[in-house]
């Protein structure tokens, strides 16, 4: 993970400033949907790229020690050996980024990932994923006990009440409390987009974020209606270049819900080379929150490596 922010006073002055261009914002989300990515020999290796910034990641309601078990080991290896070995890559410890759990579940992934040795981190989201709408004790007491459980990154959604309700001041603090609740744990803060209403208050809410310390500003839980999509990606990625410029700290982008196919997940490559850096390009400050992005990955490495695709049985679980 990238060096942390340290967070800032909370200048309102800057926020209460803040309009966004929305033709200007469609305009570049297009032009970044349009782009021609990578040759095809180049692709393999930006999809190793991509693969290496997921967090792997499983919340669902029927979530047990076994599937976590299952989806630690297919983090820890996520690409067949051979396929791997065909593009001279087997010995290059490829790995996802982290895998992502329910708070309930982060000692089993920690307990898997242990037994195979791997110093793979465990993210929980908390703070009453998805809605948020818990007490604020409960919320703050659901992330110490991932953070005791072993999680290493949290990922809190906000109050998206307190966004609505333009109360950017009690959001802060509720983000600064939950940062320090986090400890050494890295926080990414979820701004569930698809409820924000609109561009400002998505540009609004990264920069609150970001002021009160979050490492990473992800764009959705993958539970609302509209989760990831480019033209919010842009204003949050903007947000993110002025934060750098104002305050010389760089602040990781986690795309998260639907994304679900390799060819996406260049785009989004893309994204962040363009309007962030080569900088950008790695996990330390970008991830894609994904939970069957990886199954398509490894699909689109086959078919490089063998020229067909594979049918189901052939590659492991994803
Ligand atoms: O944070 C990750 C998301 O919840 C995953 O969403 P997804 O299941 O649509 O990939």
């Amino acid at each position: 993970m990238s060096a942390r922010n340290p967070g800032m006073h909370l200048d309102l002055e800057w926020v209460s400033k803040v309009r966004v261009n929305t033709q200007a914002v469609l305009k570049r989300a297009q032009q970044i949907q349009g782009r021609k990515v990578a040759k095809r020999q180049w692709q393999a290796a930006w999809l190793l790229k991509a693969l290496t910034c997921i967090d792997l990641t499983t919340l669902a309601g029927d979530d047990t020690p076994s599937n976590v078990h299952r989806l630690c080991m297919k983090a820890t290896q996520p690409i067949r050996h051979d396929l791997l070995k065909s593009m001279d890559m087997h010995d290059k410890g490829i790995t996802t980024a982290a895998v992502c759990v329910y708070p309930s579940r982060v000692a089993d992934a920690v307990k898997s990932l242990k037994a195979a040795n791997s110093s793979l981190p465990v993210a929980s989201v908390a703070t009453g994923f998805p809605a948020g709408q818990t007490p604020l004790k409960t919320r703050l007491e659901e992330v110490r006990m991932a953070v005791e459980d072993g999680a290493m990154e949290i990922d809190i959604v906000i109050n998206r009440t307190l966004a609505l309700t333009g109360q950017w001041a009690a959001l802060y603090d509720e983000i600064k409390q939950f940062r320090e609740a986090c400890g050494e744990a890295h926080m990414k803060t979820i701004l569930a987009v698809g409820e924000l209403g609109t561009f400002t208050n998505v540009y609004k809410a990264s920069f609150v974020s970001m002021m009160a310390g979050s490492e990473f500003i992800k764009t959705s839980t993958g539970k609302e209606s509209v989760n990831a999509t480019y033209p919010v990606a842009i204003v949050m990625v903007r947000a993110i270049r002025d934060y750098y410029l104002k305050t010389g700290h760089k602040v990781g982008f986690k795309p998260a819900g639907g994304i679900r196919t390799a060819q996406e997940s260049l785009v989004w490559l893309t994204l962040m080379k363009e309007d962030l850096g080569d900088d950008w390009l790695n996990p330390r400050l970008f991830r894609l929150g994904a939970s069957s992005l990886l199954a398509d990955i490894e699909r689109q490495i086959y078919h490089y490596v063998t020229g067909r695709y594979a049918a189901y049985h052939e590659l492991p679980m994803a």
